[in-house]
């Protein structure tokens, strides 16, 4: 047994890690969780996004905790994940469980795990599902009679969660305007559902990658720059507005302009950020994580509400927003959530606020960007993900927080260590070293005000850990 829980959820490469026994016990250990907190009555939903037998998978876990007499709401065919946890509090679950790797390649696949508070769980639960697990041989009950004992339902819930994603938009919005979206599922699980989403706002819609592939393409479904190239030619092609793009199963944004440039999530964040304080007139704190651009710093300041700042994995973030009142939480890698409608990411709802913004503006999406930057500061970032050996990643982090004086030519002015190793430099400038916690990688972000001096710092610290 070799399961390891991440930035969210467990994840492993399918027939090495990730194999039917092992999920098995996972959602032995989530039974065996629910059955000591007494809450195993609720019932659990299960769903799954379009990776490689995500289906038989599912099924699995529902014989799993059907025979721990745990019902079990299954979905009926291929869910976003930001659909699965708005069931979870729709139902009264005592929890949901999703089958996905979320951006990871194509060999990989997952199990998310989410509260019945319709957001990822928190550390401690997760912590006490790990110490679970393989304490009890895993039970299993064939499905289909499970399905006659009624202990496994299976659900669609496409009217209300698009009931829920209407009803929070302004009543004032000109559908008329008809923005031309080119929408890129990547070939995972949110295509269907953002397409009718945008199409409820008057938008004229092209999907490119929108029917399921397990293999995605031969691209990973994480929406960055190197994995747009369909969706930026789409939109110059068609002439669209603007390209949306989520990722393999649908809670993270990415987008691309009108003239086929590739907007990050940090800038959407910033936008949508700005939209709900400036434009909709919404309150509440704002919670980034720790990779995420000062833009949203500068957005808090001007409209005068709290900013927190939390290591990385939208986990963080949920659990800020279940104790305070927060308006808004995103993170670097494109997750955004909006507490009003749930406390979890949903690429859907976010692409939607976004199209908001822009009806109630009347802006192209650059121009949108224009004044955004006017308001709130210039803004460059990027981030590479380079292989990290395991063997290799204690020394690096050790050897980065040896208090260097200068990286790249600058001034360090302070070292942070909130998620990873992050040097704060003149002018604003940062750079963060960080391991993954969902794949075996290093990433390193940087920010500044000009796109050379990002570069300049990728380089150096490039150089550093080669
Ligand atoms: O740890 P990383 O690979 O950088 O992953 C970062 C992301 O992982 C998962 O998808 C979490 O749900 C996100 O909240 C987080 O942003």
């Amino acid at each position: 047994m070799d399961i390891q829980f991440g930035t969210e959820g467990w994840r492993g490469q399918i027939a090495d890690t990730f194999t039917t026994g092992n999920l098995r016990l996972v959602c032995q250990a989530i039974a065996d969780e629910l059955h000591a907190k007494q809450v195993q009555e609720s019932g659990v939903v299960v769903g799954y996004d379009t990776r490689f037998l995500s289906d038989v998978f599912a099924r699995e876990c529902a014989q799993v905790l059907a025979a721990n007499s745990i019902p079990v709401y299954l979905f009926d065919s291929v869910t976003p994940t930001p659909l699965l946890s708005f069931a979870v509090r729709h139902l009264g679950a005592a929890g949901g469980l999703m089958i996905t790797a979320s951006h990871n390649p194509a060999v990989w696949n997952g199990v998310k795990w989410k509260g019945p508070h319709a957001g990822p769980a928190n550390e401690e639960e997760i912590a006490q599902i790990a110490a679970r697990l393989g304490k009890t041989a895993a039970k299993s009950i064939p499905f289909d009679s499970a399905k006659r004992l009624g202990m496994i339902e299976l659900i669609n819930l496409d009217q209300p969660y698009f009931d829920q994603l209407l009803r929070f938009l302004s009543p004032t919005l000109d559908r008329e305007l008809r923005l031309h979206v080119v929408v890129d599922a990547m070939h995972g699980a949110a295509g269907a559902y953002f397409s009718r989403a945008l199409e409820a706002l008057g938008c004229q819609v092209t999907q490119v990658r929108s029917d399921p592939d397990p293999t995605f393409g031969g691209v990973n479904p994480e929406p960055i720059p190197k994995n747009l190239g369909v969706l930026m030619e789409k939109v110059l092609e068609v002439g669209a507005d603007l390209g949306l793009a989520t990722d393999g199963d649908g809670d993270r944004l990415g987008a691309v302009d009108a003239q086929g440039n590739y907007v990050s999530p940090q800038i959407l964040f910033a936008l949508l950020t700005l939209h709900l304080l400036r434009d909709r007139k919404w309150s509440g704190s704002v919670v980034k994580t720790f990779s995420t651009t000062w833009l949203i710093d500068r957005i808090a300041d001007l409209y005068e509400v709290q900013m927190h700042e939390v290591p990385i994995g939208f986990k963080h973030i949920c659990g800020l927003m279940q104790a305070e009142d927060v308006l808004i939480g995103g993170e670097e890698s494109g997750g955004i959530g909006i507490p009003l409608h749930m406390p979890e990411r949903d690429g859907i709802f976010s692409g939607m606020l976004l199209i908001e913004h822009l009806l109630l503006s009347g802006q192209q999406l650059s121009d949108a960007i224009d004044q955004l930057m006017f308001l709130a500061g210039y803004h460059a970032y990027d981030r590479i993900d380079l292989p990290l050996a395991q063997a290799k990643k204690e020394s690096l982090f050790r050897s980065l927080v040896q208090q260097p004086i200068t990286f790249a030519g600058d001034q360090i002015e302070e070292v942070q260590t909130l998620d990873g190793v992050k040097y704060k430099l003149s002018d604003g400038r940062w750079i963060l070293f960080r391991a993954s916690g969902t794949e075996p990688l290093l990433r390193i972000y940087a920010e500044a005000r000009e796109s050379e001096d990002v570069s300049r710092l990728i380089a150096a610290a490039k150089r550093l850990v080669d």
